[in-house]
């Protein structure tokens, strides 16, 4: 009997995947950081019943068409704003992702980005770096404490509990917003609800990390950083597209806030010419939040678990509801 088709939208190392080639004919694109061409792609999920894709692949109706064959697509990501889960239903696939086993890693990515803004990291890495250091001086770089100051954390899901913990141990004053209010983390992490228009004004710190929907599309816009401290340093580990950019350059350029760490941007990759890059109160990361060797090697087992699960008959470890 022949073995189940998985094609992959980027090369992975064959150590990882050495455990499912017994039971899979796993085929993929062999670049790891240029994307599929949407051409090869249409072509390898005609006889595909398994689509392992990452967050920058689209899985929409047009694809899905292509794949008759095809049960499940598994995102190497917990995010899915790139999915389609509708046209996914209608096609008969299950639309997995991987929740979890990259909180604890996101959130630390989180939590240095605040603290590289807020003490002026980049900034004081390239000056170094560009030979400009000349001698010790009182106030050469200096940044705002996070101790003692207030966190706003926009998303009180997995992640923003991996923020809210780090930042107890900072003796930062938790409060938070989030769709729904969730008493058990208030007792839990000291943390407070709040409307999303007195986080925004009370805040010295604020992280988002909600995911990208029609509801959080653009929700840090004009008049959400017009409100913001202008002493706030602003956060984004969710997706580019939850923050107007820009209304986010206007903010940083005209001192309506301090700073911003960013991990993620409206459209991905950004270059050296991106608004944002010429900011010196800007830090711009190309989308590491879950990127650690321990974590991203959990992700693909997941997924490859996930695809095995589904073309043996069984339920999605993770599938998204
Ligand atoms: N930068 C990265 O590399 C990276 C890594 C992992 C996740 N992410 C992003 O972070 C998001 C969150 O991940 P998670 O695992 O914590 O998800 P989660 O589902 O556990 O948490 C998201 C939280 O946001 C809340 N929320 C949803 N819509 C909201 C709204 N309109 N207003 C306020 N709150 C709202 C939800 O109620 C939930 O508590 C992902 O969807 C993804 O986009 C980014
Ligand atoms: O949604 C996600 O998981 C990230 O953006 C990549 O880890």
């Amino acid at each position: 009997m022949s073995k189940p088709k998985v094609y992959i939208t980027r090369k992975i190392d064959a150590t990882y995947l050495k455990a499912y080639q017994d039971q899979l004919e796993i085929r993929m694109w062999e670049k790891e950081e240029e994307a599929v061409p949407k051409e090869t792609l249409y072509q390898e999920v005609a006889d595909a019943d398994a689509l392992f894709a990452v967050l920058s692949d689209t899985i929409d109706e047009d694809l899905l068409s292509q794949a008759p064959h095809l049960k499940v697509v598994a995102n190497m990501a917990v995010g899915y704003d790139n999915i389609d889960l509708a046209a996914c239903k209608a096609h008969d696939v299950v639309a997995t992702n991987t929740p979890d086993v990259l909180s604890e890693t996101t959130a630390d990515l989180g939590f240095l980005l605040m603290m590289a803004a807020a003490r002026r990291l980049t900034e004081a890495n390239d000056w170094v770096k560009q030979d400009q250091w000349q001698s010790w001086a009182p106030f050469y770089f200096a940044g705002t404490d996070i101790q003692g100051k207030t966190l706003g954390i926009v998303g009180m899901g997995r992640i923003g509990e991996g923020i809210a913990k780090r930042a107890a141990g900072f003796d930062m004053n938790i409060q938070y917003h989030n769709r729904s209010r969730k008493k058990d983390a208030e007792e839990r992490l000291h943390a407070t609800y709040v409307d999303f228009d007195e986080l925004l004004q009370t805040s010295d710190f604020i992280v988002t990390v909600v995911p990208h929907t029609a509801e959080t599309d653009k929700m840090f816009n004009q008049t959400a950083f017009e409100k913001m401290k202008s002493s706030a340093v602003f956060v984004n580990i969710s997706r580019g597209k939850v923050v107007d950019e820009e209304a986010l350059v206007h903010a940083l350029q005209t001192g309506e806030i301090r700073s911003a760490g960013l991990d993620v941007f409206e459209e991905e990759p950004i270059g050296a010419d991106h608004p944002l890059v010429g900011l010196k109160n800007a830090v711009c990361l190309p989308h590491i939040g879950s990127a650690s060797v321990e974590t991203r090697t959990k992700m693909i087992h997941l997924c490859m678990d996930n695809i095995e699960a589904v073309v043996s008959g069984k339920e999605a470890i993770t599938p998204i509801s």
